[in-house]
């Protein structure tokens, strides 16, 4: 990792491994300005960012008529979201069966893990892109000249479920449910990700396809679920610094929740667009392989985290992608009807990810780079 001005004195051999955490910069005593190499200049091409707009509202799907609707009610959902992705490639996901004391008890056992000494998380940092347990600060630290106001975790938690063994326990933590008792974080996982293979039923379906189409072809059941907890401490002057710069998500459909904290910023005709969930929703957004599986039909969405001057925001992300060998396609089913042309090279996921990593591009650089 490139060295992160220090806060104190490490030896020069320890320089240029040390990740010094956004927290700890945030904490120190007397910090009145964003240090030099946490701060963006403002430019005039900077998009304006507006209030979401009642007469053009968020689409807001109803999860449980999906799964307990009647077969008019589904119908209706599913042509709903075909609506939402193709004209937002967001919505908001209500009634979606996560209990919210699951959720909460999650982002409460993340603070945690973000408490933990800077040394402590160290010991998770991670080598490499497929490690399945990376923490650190900004995106990229290898590449940026400026960083982000953000720590991080990320895990694999399928096929392969694994989760940090700090703070004591947290790997552990039971959560009743019903009558049963289960582990906490393992508990989270596996219910976003019911929800995720559910929605991608009815998005098959909306693309006019069978409803386990997506699930078959991107080989689900080996399929790569990341979990990424995102830490953005409060910040002397957000409109210097920023959480997550303009992205579009890797996998095929991103679920994010938070700690009830303003922050999730989306791009929609143009504009910056402020998004405020419900309580007990997901914001859910395309992603890249759902944009190349649906010939462009459904667009990942450009989106970013700003940060605030009071509070800390924790955000929690499930990324739902296709198995890491998986090459990736539009649906033949989408192309060969002798009107629409490929619009994308196929690329396996692991290859995906891997460009990412490397080469840090902005916006949707990573998918443009195989569009045809
Ligand atoms: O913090 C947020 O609300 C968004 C996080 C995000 O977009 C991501 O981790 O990919
Ligand atoms: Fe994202």
């Amino acid at each position: 990792m490139a060295a992160i001005p220090q806060l104190s004195q490490p030896s020069p051999t320890q320089i240029s491994k040390m990740t010094t955490y956004i927290k700890k910069v945030a904490e120190s005593p007397g910090l009145t300005s964003v240090p030099s190499s946490y701060a963006f200049t403002p430019s005039p091409n900077d998009q304006a960012v507006s209030d979401e707009d009642p007469e053009d509202s968020i689409p807001i799907i109803d999860f449980s008529l999906l799964t307990s609707g009647t077969p008019d009610q589904r119908s209706q959902v599913i042509q709903g979201l075909g609506q939402a992705c193709k004209d937002w490639g967001f919505f908001k996901l209500i009634n979606h069966g996560v209990p919210e004391s699951l959720t909460e008890a999650m982002i409460e056992g993340i603070r945690e893990f973000f408490n933990l000494t800077d040394e402590e998380k160290r010991e998770f940092e991670g080598k490499n892109f497929l490690d399945p347990i990376t923490c650190g600060t900004s995106v990229n630290t290898s590449m940026e000249k400026v960083f982000y106001w953000r720590d991080y975790l990320k895990v694999f938690v399928h096929p392969e479920f694994h989760f940090p063994n700090k703070p004591a326990g947290f790997r552990f933590v039971r959560w009743l449910c019903c009558n049963c008792c289960s582990e906490l974080s393992l508990e989270y996982c596996k219910r976003a990700r019911g929800v995720a293979w559910e929605l991608l039923k009815a998005i098959s379906e909306s693309l006019g396809l069978e409803p386990f189409y997506i699930e078959k072809v991107m080989n689900l059941d080996k399929g790569l679920q990341m979990f990424y907890a995102n830490f953005y401490p409060p910040c002397p002057q957000p409109e210097l610094a920023m959480g997550l710069p303009p992205h579009s998500d890797h996998g095929i459909l991103s679920l994010v929740t938070h700690n009830g904290i303003g922050g999730f910023q989306l791009q929609h005709n143009g504009m910056w667009v402020n998004v405020n969930a419900i309580p007990n929703s997901f914001l859910v957004n395309v992603a890249d392989q759902l944009e190349i599986l649906s010939n462009g039909r459904y667009k990942s969405i450009l989106h970013q985290a700003v940060v605030n001057k009071k509070v800390t925001r924790i955000s929690l992300v499930m990324t739902n992608g296709p198995s890491l060998n998986k090459i990736v396609n539009p649906a033949p089913e989408l192309v060969n009807n002798g009107i629409d042309q490929p619009a994308y090279h196929g690329i396996t996921y692991k290859e995906y990810l891997q460009h990412r990593q490397s080469n840090s591009l902005p916006g949707k650089g990573n998918l443009d780079r195989i569009r045809i």
